[in-house]
């Protein structure tokens, strides 16, 4: 399954840029992976999610891209060859559009490493048209949501916190405030209702409920 504006190189090479659970679940072969950026977007928990984080009466919140000329999202870009293509892209069109709501774009990836020039990539973004889009809310109400979804994977808070995980191991010099605030929001959530401990970020990367 190609999707309309995929660009495979003339080495049948193909990039896969990831910055929500595709950062720690990519779930797919790949030949080798970098960890960079994309410029001119923002990552934002906006998108809805009924499915995975969610269901249809609480859906969770998980990232997208919104346009931003001053703004740079990290993640990781992933390289598929040859059977690893038709496989990869038949695997996240059911992951991240049929069940996702994205949208597929090219987009320029600028490798973390230094002298290693830029790579167009794929990478799926949900928008504002899509039925399933939430769009902004307070750090505070997008804490509030996350803390109570799960869906069939798993807890929302899980896909939240391995997301702050990654950027806090490879990319530590990044400032993501979006990210850590309703991150800090969460455990806020949960030190203040009725005294429950804090999950720790071990439980809940076991996915604890
Ligand atoms: N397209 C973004 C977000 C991908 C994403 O988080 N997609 C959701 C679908 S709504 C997913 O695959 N979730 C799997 C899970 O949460 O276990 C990325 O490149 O990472």
């Amino acid at each position: 399954m190609k999707p309309r504006d995929v660009v495979i190189n003339e080495k049948s090479e193909l990039w896969i840029f990831g910055y929500g659970s595709l950062v720690w679940k990519p779930d797919f072969a790949y030949k080798r992976s970098k960890v960079g950026c994309i410029k001119g977007y923002k990552r934002r928990f906006w998108h809805g999610d009924d499915f995975y984080r969610g269901d249809k009466e609480n859906p969770g919140r998980v990232a997208t891209l919104v346009e931003d000329q001053e703004a740079c999202t990290w993640g990781v870009a992933y390289e598929v060859t040859d059977s690893q293509i038709e496989e990869s892209l038949q695997y996240l069109n059911m992951r991240e559009v049929v069940l996702g709501g994205y949208i597929t774009e090219m987009v320029e990836f600028i490798p973390k490493e230094k002298g290693e020039g830029a790579l167009l990539a794929l990478v799926y973004i949900a928008t504002s048209d899509n039925p399933i889009y939430l769009g902004p809310a307070s750090d505070k109400e997008i804490a509030a949501q996350i803390a109570i979804c799960r869906g069939n994977t798993g807890h929302n808070i899980e896909y939240l916190v391995r997301l702050a995980e990654f950027m806090r191991l490879y990319c530590p010099e990044v400032e993501d405030e979006h990210l850590f605030s309703i991150e800090a929001a969460v455990l806020n959530i949960f030190h203040h209702c009725g005294g429950i401990k804090p999950p720790d970020q071990k439980c809940l990367l076991m996915g604890a409920s």
